[in-house]
């Protein structure tokens, strides 16, 4: 695939704070592309200079290898969905979609036929007439889409599109966003601190922090390779636990947690001192007997979920970790304080270099 938006070494400083420092991103023409992160990482701050809306202190940015630095926001082939959505609350809903058309010098049937179209797209036909103050919050999340897509962009930025929307509204927008990306072929550049949306939209994701990029890659390696714990903490693997030691065995590394041994993956890039050991939840078995067990762990608590339960269990030194068992199961029943035999499926623990924890979401 072509690269249609090249980032190189751009960094954004508002003075002492660097809100974006030394990205390096190469966006593919045509993906669905997410920028992941909580509040304040530089996301809006990467989207609004891809937009045209600001200029990086440092580094260039390129679409189909041109220089746009100078390039105005509206000279640009992009379009954007804010989050605050900035429709004209005066005007009817054909008025604010046709808006940005009539400016191009569009009028008569086919202005009218190029908005009826952009409200088939986003499934509100028939809706032209009405005043934008009649719309429901859902509905008018609609219209701002619609009023970006009608003017065909070649990149469509959504900025938090979804944030305010009830669960159930944000379900079906985000059905929307994948429908409309496949329909339209647009790059679709997505910015969120919601991994949901970013997990099950995206062909490819970068979760930032701190003004940088911590990982760049498609969905599911972001669980099977965070590439630090900060990494996973973010995509839910928020079973951290600080090893006494590693040792290497002939059989792979091994590390030792309140006096038990655990068969660790083979760790990506250099680990310093600070590295953690993130466990995956869904690959931990309660398994039937002691014998043959790669953990004892005892029992400390448990929290029903509905058709999951977590089951808390503790090391000896007081560190521990989270087990899902289906809620109809014994396990999770289990009284605390019983000695609980766990076996590990392969890559069940990995050891990974210490960022620390995001912030709870
Ligand atoms: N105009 C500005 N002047 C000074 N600092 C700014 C400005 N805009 C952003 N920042 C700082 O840059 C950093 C990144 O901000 P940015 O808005 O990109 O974060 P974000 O990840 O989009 O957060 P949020 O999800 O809360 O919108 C923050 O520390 C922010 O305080």
């Amino acid at each position: 695939m072509a690269i249609a938006i090249d980032i190189q070494s751009v960094t954004r400083a508002y003075g002492p704070i660097k809100a974006l420092d030394g990205i390096d991103l190469a966006i593919k023409a045509g993906e669905f592309f997410t920028l992941l992160g909580s509040s304040g990482c530089g996301k809006s701050t990467l989207l609004k200079l891809i937009g045209g809306f600001d200029r990086p202190t440092k580094g260039r940015i390129l679409f189909e290898g041109r220089d746009v630095i100078d390039v105005p926001a509206n000279k640009r082939p992009v379009n954007t969905v804010f989050q605050n959505l900035a429709l004209f609350p005066h005007m009817t809903v054909a008025e604010n979609i046709g808006y940005g058309l009539k400016l191009r010098g569009l009028s008569g049937a086919a202005l009218k036929a190029k908005v009826e179209d952009a409200l088939d797209l986003v499934e509100l036909p028939g809706f032209g007439p009405r005043g934008i103050a009649m719309m429901s919050g859902g509905q008018r999340q609609r219209v701002a889409l619609a009023r970006a897509l009608v003017m065909e962009p070649g990149i469509l930025l959504l900025d938090e599109p979804l944030t305010g929307l009830d669960e159930r509204l944000r379900q079906q927008m985000r059905d929307e966003f994948g429908r409309l990306h496949r329909r339209t072929g647009a790059t679709f550049i997505l910015v969120t601190h919601n991994q949901d949306e970013a997990l099950s939209l995206s062909d490819r994701m970068a979760i930032m922090h701190q003004g940088r990029i911590e990982q760049l890659d498609v969905p599911a390696q972001f669980f099977a390779r965070p590439a630090n714990s900060f990494v996973a903490g973010f995509v839910g693997i928020d079973t951290l636990l600080k090893p006494e030691r590693i040792e290497q065995h002939s059989d792979g590394l091994r590390a030792v947690i309140g006096g038990q041994s655990l068969r660790l993956r083979s760790p990506m890039g250099s680990l310093g001192d600070d590295s953690l050991v993130a466990i995956r939840p869904d690959r931990l078995r309660i398994s039937e007997s002691l014998d043959g067990a790669d953990l004892v762990l005892t029992v400390v608590g448990t929290t029903f979920r509905g058709l999951q339960t977590d089951v808390h269990l503790a090391f000896a030194d007081g560190q521990s970790l989270v087990a899902v068992v289906s809620s109809d199961s014994p396990s999770a029943t289990l009284a605390h304080g019983a000695r609980v035999p766990l076996s590990l499926l392969p890559d069940a623990a990995m050891l990974l270099s210490g960022l620390g924890m995001p912030p709870a979401a």
